[in-house]
């Protein structure tokens, strides 16, 4: 049981380190965080209501979370083949697609929550 337990603690100390380490070195998620700080900062100019905030919230650690699988994806192909392959191409378009998928939904929700204040 305590093998567990500290496999567990072992376990949120690597991906406190992950967390650290993608906001520190990777250009992707520095800037997607600049763009969560500065959609942040509307909710508060906006006053949006709390499910708005929740589906903000959602939205902006989705794009987060799924851009950081991507630069993972990208990690294990640079190290698995760092010369150019049509596979690898492929692999990596795929991992880009899944940000694409969660870009899209976090600008429908940022649509629904702020168009209303821009047209009165
Ligand atoms: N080894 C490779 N073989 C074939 N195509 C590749 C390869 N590496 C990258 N590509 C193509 O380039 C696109 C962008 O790749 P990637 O996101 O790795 O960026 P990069 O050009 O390596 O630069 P950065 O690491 O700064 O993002 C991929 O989606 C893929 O189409």
């Amino acid at each position: 049981m305590s093998g567990f337990i500290i496999g567990r603690i072992k376990g949120i100390k690597y991906a406190v380190k992950g967390f650290f380490l993608l906001l520190s070195t990777e250009n992707s998620i520095k800037t997607q965080s600049a763009i969560a700080l500065v959609f942040t900062g509307l909710g508060f100019y906006f006053e949006i209501n709390r499910v708005d905030w929740a589906l903000q919230v959602f939205a902006l650690g989705l794009i987060l979370s799924v851009e950081s699988l991507n630069t993972a994806v990208e990690k294990v192909c640079d190290f698995v083949h760092p010369d150019h392959h049509e596979k690898i191409g492929l692999i990596k378009d795929i991992a880009a697609g899944a940000v694409a998928f969660a870009a899209l939904t976090a600008f429908i929700i940022a649509l629904l929550i702020y168009w209303p204040f821009f047209i009165g």
